[in-house]
C-alpha cells in the first residue's frame, strides 16, 4: 500500500519564503515542505521547533529533508512574462537607438541568423541557461520566424528543465528581406511548430511544461490577413497569445496608420481575435484610458518590462494604475531591449520606474515580489500551477543562500531573514541561487561557458 512518506521525494526545514497577496510576504520560519513524486506541494507545515521535526516528518526518512541554515530561505522560482531567447546574442548592446530604429539596425540582423539550425541550438543553449541560472523557472520566449532554429529552443528548453511558453515570430510586412515570411509560410508554419511542441512528430513526447505560444511579432509587422489566421489558430489549439503593445510613440502612430479601421491599438489585436484571457501583452507604457479597460474587459494579461523601457528610451508604464483596474500584471527582461536576463534586475527597474512615475504610489517590495512571481504566473494563466507555496502547487524554487562564497550580499549580525530576503532582491544575483527546482526537480545550473560560440 502507497503510504503519505514514500510518495515524499524531497522536504525543505528552514526558512520559506512566498507571496500570498499583493501586499503580504509571508514568511514561514521552520517550515516543512514536502514535496512528492508528482512534484508538487504535498504538506505545508509551519513553526515546527527542532525537537518536533523527527514526529512531524511522519516516516519520510530523514535524508530525504534539506535542512537550511539561517542565511538560506526557500522563495518561488521567478516568472519572466517576456524575453526574446535570440536577442540574447546581444544583449548590453545596442542602447542608442529607439524601438523602430533599434530593431532595423541591430535586432533584424542579428535575428536573421537563426535561419542556420546549428547557430541556433549553440546560441539558444546559452540564453536558456543564463535565464534558468538568474532563478526564472517559468519564461514566455520569443524566438524567430525560423521553423527548424524554433524546435531547437524548445528542445533546449526541454533538456535543461525550464517550464515555457515558446513562440515563432510571425513577420509578414514591414520587415526586411532577409527576415520575413509570406502569409502562407507564416501560417504553415506555425502549425507546423504547434505540432511539433504538441509532441505530434517529436522527441518531446507533449512534455506538459512546454506550450507553443501564438506570437505575431507586433502589429507592425503583420498583415490584417495573418492575424486573423493567428487568432483563429490560437482558437483552434486554444493556446495562449503574445505580442508587444504600445511601447513606443512611433510605433503606435505607424501601427494607427497601417490599421485605420480599429478604434485604438490594443483593439487592432482585439479585431482580429488575439485579445483574450490568454494573451500576454508586453509594454503597454502608452495605453489610453479606454486600452486599459479594454485589457480588463478581455481579462489580458501586461509584461511590465521596466528595464527595456528605460534603455530602448520608450517610457515609463503606469503600473499602480494597471493594479488599481485590477489589471493582470507581471515582469518581463524583455532582453535584449532589457540589458539583464535576470528578474531581480526587472524587478529593481520596476521600482525605479515607479518612483520615477509618482513618489506617492511607489511599488512596495511586496508588490514587486509578488509581480515577479504571483503576478506572472496570473499572466501566464498558471496561478492555480505555480507562483507560490500553496499545497497543491507545482514545487517552482530558488533555494537562497545570502553567504555563498563571493556572495555580493553582505550579511551583518543585525540581520534578520526579512533584512536578508530584501537585501538579495535588491542586492542579490545568480551567485546566490544555489539550487533551482521546477516541478520538483533540481534542474542542471549550467555556468556561463556552457558553450563556446565566436
Ligand atoms: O522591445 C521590443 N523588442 C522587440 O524585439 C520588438 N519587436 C517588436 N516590438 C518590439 N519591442
Amino acid at each position: 500500500m502507497k503510504t503519505f512518506a514514500s510518495s515524499i521525494t524531497k522536504v525543505f526545514y528552514g526558512t520559506l519564503i512566498h507571496s500570498v497577496s499583493l501586499k503580504q510576504i509571508e514568511y514561514i520560519k521552520q517550515g516543512l515542505l514536502f514535496i512528492d513524486n508528482q512534484g508538487k506541494i504535498a504538506r505545508l507545515v509551519k513553526n515546527v521547533a527542532q525537537d518536533k521535526v523527527e514526529s512531524t516528518l511522519e516516516g519520510v526518512e530523514s535524508d530525504k529533508v534539506i535542512r537550511l541554515n539561517e542565511d538560506q530561505f526557500v522563495i518561488p522560482g521567478f516568472i519572466d512574462t517576456h524575453i526574446h531567447a535570440p536577442q540574447y546574442t546581444f544583449c548590453g548592446n545596442g542602447h542608442d537607438l529607439p524601438l523602430l530604429e533599434w530593431l532595423d539596425t541591430y535586432t533584424f540582423p542579428r535575428e536573421s541568423k537563426f535561419a542556420d539550425r546549428d547557430y541556433a541550438r549553440k546560441l539558444y543553449t546559452k540564453s536558456v541557461a543564463r535565464s534558468l541560472r538568474n532563478g526564472t523557472t517559468s519564461a514566455c520566449w520569443f524566438a524567430t520566424i525560423h521553423l527548424d532554429a524554433c524546435k531547437e529552443l524548445v528542445d533546449i528548453i526541454q533538456e535543461q528543465g525550464q517550464r515555457a511558453y515558446v513562440g515563432k515570430v510571425n513577420m509578414n510586412q514591414n520587415s526586411p528581406d532577409f527576415l520575413v515570411e509570406t502569409t502562407e509560410s507564416s501560417v504553415k508554419d506555425t502549425r507546423a511548430f504547434i505540432e511539433y511542441v504538441k509532441g505530434v512528430n517529436s522527441k518531446l513526447n507533449h512534455n506538459p511544461l512546454i506550450t507553443p505560444i501564438i506570437t505575431p511579432r507586433f502589429a507592425i509587422s503583420c498583415t490584417s490577413e495573418l492575424l486573423a489566421e493567428l487568432g483563429k489558430l490560437a482558437q483552434e489549439y486554444d493556446l495562449p497569445i503574445q505580442s508587444h503593445l504600445c511601447e513606443n510613440l512611433n510605433e503606435i502612430g505607424f501601427t494607427m496608420s497601417l490599421f485605420p479601421d480599429s478604434a485604438n491599438y490594443t483593439s487592432v489585436y482585439a479585431d482580429h481575435g488575439l485579445l483574450n484571457d490568454r494573451t500576454i501583452m508586453a509594454h503597454c507604457v502608452h495605453m489610453k484610458e479606454e486600452e486599459l479597460d479594454l485589457m480588463k474587459q478581455k481579462n489580458a494579461g501586461i509584461s511590465h518590462c521596466a528595464n527595456s523601457n528605460f534603455n530602448l528610451k520608450s517610457g515609463m508604464a503606469d503600473v499602480r494604475k494597471m493594479l488599481s483596474k485590477d489589471i493582470k500584471v507581471g515582469l518581463g527582461t524583455d532582453v535584449a531591449g532589457g540589458y539583464s536576463p535576470s528578474i531581480l534586475e526587472a524587478l529593481r527597474a520596476s521600482r525605479s520606474c515607479s518612483v520615477a512615475r509618482n513618489v506617492d504610489t511607489t511599488l512596495l517590495v511586496a508588490e514587486l515580489f509578488y509581480l515577479a512571481t504571483v503576478g506572472g504566473a496570473r499572466v501566464m494563466e498558471l496561478d492555480d500551477i505555480i507562483g507560490n507555496f500553496e499545497v497543491g502547487k507545482e514545487f517552482d524554487a530558488i533555494l537562497v543562500n545570502t553567504a555563498v562564497d563571493n556572495s555580493p550580499v553582505d550579511v551583518f549580525d543585525h540581520d534578520t531573514i526579512e533584512t536578508k530576503f530584501e537585501k538579495y532582491l535588491f542586492v542579490g544575483d545568480d551567485r546566490n541561487n544555489e539550487k533551482i527546482f521546477v516541478q520538483g526537480k533540481e534542474v542542471r545550473l549550467p555556468g556561463s561557458n556552457v558553450v563556446s560560440h565566436k
